[in-house]
């Protein structure tokens, strides 16, 4: 497992614009890494030392908050509100953080006095990771050859910041799974976690690689089940886990892309070689479907998309 590891994807280079060179290669290095892993690390340097500690330093601030404040991150949208399972896993969703009213709303509960710092952090750090997303979506969509729908496509995107913490408890023999192997129900994840390590991808033939950033501004992004439905099954959604040894207590943001609507695999993504596998798949019901079965269930378990919308 040590040697295995994951693509890292350069987004930052100068010359990285659409029509160049570097622009058709890395669309087909993502791609790549999207059929084969479903995930690769992403080096987007837009993202500063000093935005980085800040918000994982305000993040601590968040999950010491009363749990009585914690458990007023409620949403009526299916799985973004405050979750907390065995106490050693923690997390809270922002609504649309892209804007200042989703940062305000989730702001003006946690702390009715304000807190700057936090709000400012998050909603930079928002900004960055949905560029960075539709960067991604921008390189995929061409690559496969339906540039023209990316602008139609990323109107209906919604976001939600999702902030994690695995909390450090006495050492047992070991490592536990703290959160069990699942795929994201998104479109596309993007994660930035804190300095310890945790998070696992599962290749194809059934092996743990370890998400070790590189660098202060390395993001992993994973394909989510929809970015499966919406591709015909070329791009692979990343089944992951988080396992942890507990010596440390590990934070980690991740930014969930959704879609408002209903979800088409093109036409052009269908042909002889791809008879089409999914009906239109309407994304909010289907994860309010999936909040459903998994009430009461102790595990986050799997509810196959096939299951929900294959032909
Ligand atoms: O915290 C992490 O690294 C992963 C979180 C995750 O997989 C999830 O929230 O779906
Ligand atoms: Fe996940």
């Amino acid at each position: 497992m040590g040697s295995l590891t994951l693509p890292t994807i350069y987004f930052s280079k100068e010359d990285l614009k659409p029509g160049t060179q570097a622009w058709v290669s890395t669309c087909k290095q993502v791609c790549h890494a999207l059929e084969e892993y479903g995930s690769f690390v992403a080096e987007f340097n837009k993202v500063s030392q000093d935005l980085r500690d800040t918000i994982f330093t305000t993040s601590e601030e968040l999950f010491d908050l009363p749990l009585e404040v914690k458990k007023l991150n409620i949403s009526d949208k299916p799985l973004r509100s405050y979750h907390c399972t065995k106490i050693i896993h923690e997390s809270m969703c922002i609504e649309n953080p892209d804007t200042i009213q989703g940062i305000q709303n989730f702001t003006n509960l946690m702390w009715p006095n304000g807190f700057d710092a936090f709000s400012e952090s998050a909603h930079k750090m928002a900004q960055i990771m949905r560029e960075l997303d539709r960067l991604v979506t921008k390189m995929v969509f061409e690559h496969y050859g339906v540039g023209k729908l990316y602008e139609s496509h990323t109107e209906t995107m919604e976001y939600s910041l999702k902030f994690s913490k695995y909390k450090e408890f006495e050492h047992i023999d070991g490592n536990i799974v703290s959160l069990p192997g699942h795929t994201d129900h998104t479109f596309s994840t993007l994660l930035l976690q804190s300095n310890v390590n945790g998070l696992e991808i599962q290749t194809k033939d059934g092996d743990w690689i370890v998400f070790d950033p590189p660098s202060h501004s390395s993001f992993i992004y994973n394909a989510g089940d929809a970015f499966m439905v919406w591709s015909n099954d070329r791009i692979r959604p990343c089944f992951h886990r988080v396992k942890i040894d507990g010596s440390k207590t590990r934070y980690s943001i991740a930014l969930f892309t959704y879609n408002k609507g209903v979800i088409h695999t093109p036409d052009e993504l269908v042909d002889d070689k791809h008879p089409l596998l999914y009906n239109p798949l309407d994304h909010l019901e289907y994860l309010r479907l999936l909040q459903w079965k998994l009430r009461g269930a102790a595990q986050k378990m799997y509810y196959p998309i096939k299951d929900h919308c294959g032909v």
